[in-house]
């Protein structure tokens, strides 16, 4: 699904803050991304999403050589992936849902049938109160689960989630993140980046840590119990 090669990043002239990093993810697969604050997640996920070119090293993203993908490829790539970016990056001229429905719209799905997934996943979110909202009258939390919502509402073949539970309690962190579980489940490729130790924990996966750098695969046990 994703492998890196002695990838490393560096922004302008600053030194690498990503150096050698190798691994591969296995098609259906799910991972947690872990970091201190500053150690490189989420320029890690954007690498994945193409949304930055590495310094060094090599990316297959779907069994193809990213140094040979051109601009014009890149959207029908970014179409399998499902992200959740810090910023959200919601249109602020469109409700809720039509936000969550782009994808689908995109794909050319029955409008009966956009509405109704629409509807369904934004009530399981939590936010079937607010389905004709303008994100401007939203809070950050809630921004956050109609991008979350947008996220997995096409089933992509990858999902990539930076703090997806960052600005949410408990309880709804727990329902976000068993909702990547069951897309997981479906067959989906996921990778969340998270500083919540406690939702790591209840579930059993392994996790890609980053430190000086560098990428560490922790399998789930220790990830568990570390
Ligand atoms: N666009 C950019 N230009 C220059 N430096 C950047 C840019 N984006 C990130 N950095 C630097 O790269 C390093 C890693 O940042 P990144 O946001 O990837 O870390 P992170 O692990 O996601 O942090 P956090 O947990 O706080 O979100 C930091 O030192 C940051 O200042």
């Amino acid at each position: 699904m994703i492998r890196f090669e002695n990838v490393g990043l560096r922004y302008g002239t600053e030194p690498e803050v990503l150096r050698d990093i190798s691994f591969t993810l296995e098609p259906g697969s799910f991972h947690f991304l872990t970091g201190a604050s500053g150690a490189g997640k989420s320029s890690l996920l954007k690498l994945m999403y193409l949304a930055h070119r590495p310094s060094r090293g090599l990316i297959t993203l779907f069994g193809r050589d990213m140094a040979r993908a051109t601009r014009a490829d890149l959207p029908e790539l970014r179409r399998q992936i499902g992200v959740v970016f810090q910023d959200f990056a919601l249109l602020d001229h469109l409700s809720t849902l039509d936000n969550v429905a782009l994808p689908l719209r995109m794909s050319g799905s029955p409008e009966v049938e956009v509405l109704e997934h629409c509807t369904e996943i934004l009530r399981w979110v939590g936010l079937g109160n607010h389905l004709h909202a303008l994100p401007s009258t939203l809070s950050g939390g809630q921004k956050q689960r109609v991008a979350i919502a947008r996220s997995v509402i096409n089933r992509p073949r990858l999902l990539l989630a930076d703090e997806p539970t960052g600005n949410v309690d408990d309880g709804i962190g727990m329902r976000l993140l068993y909702l990547f579980e069951e897309l997981y489940k479906l067959g989906t490729t996921v990778v969340i980046a998270t500083h919540n130790e406690a939702l790591i924990r209840r579930f059993d996966h392994p996790r890609l840590h980053l430190e000086n750098g560098r990428l560490h695969v922790v399998p789930p046990e220790r990830a568990r119990w570390a």
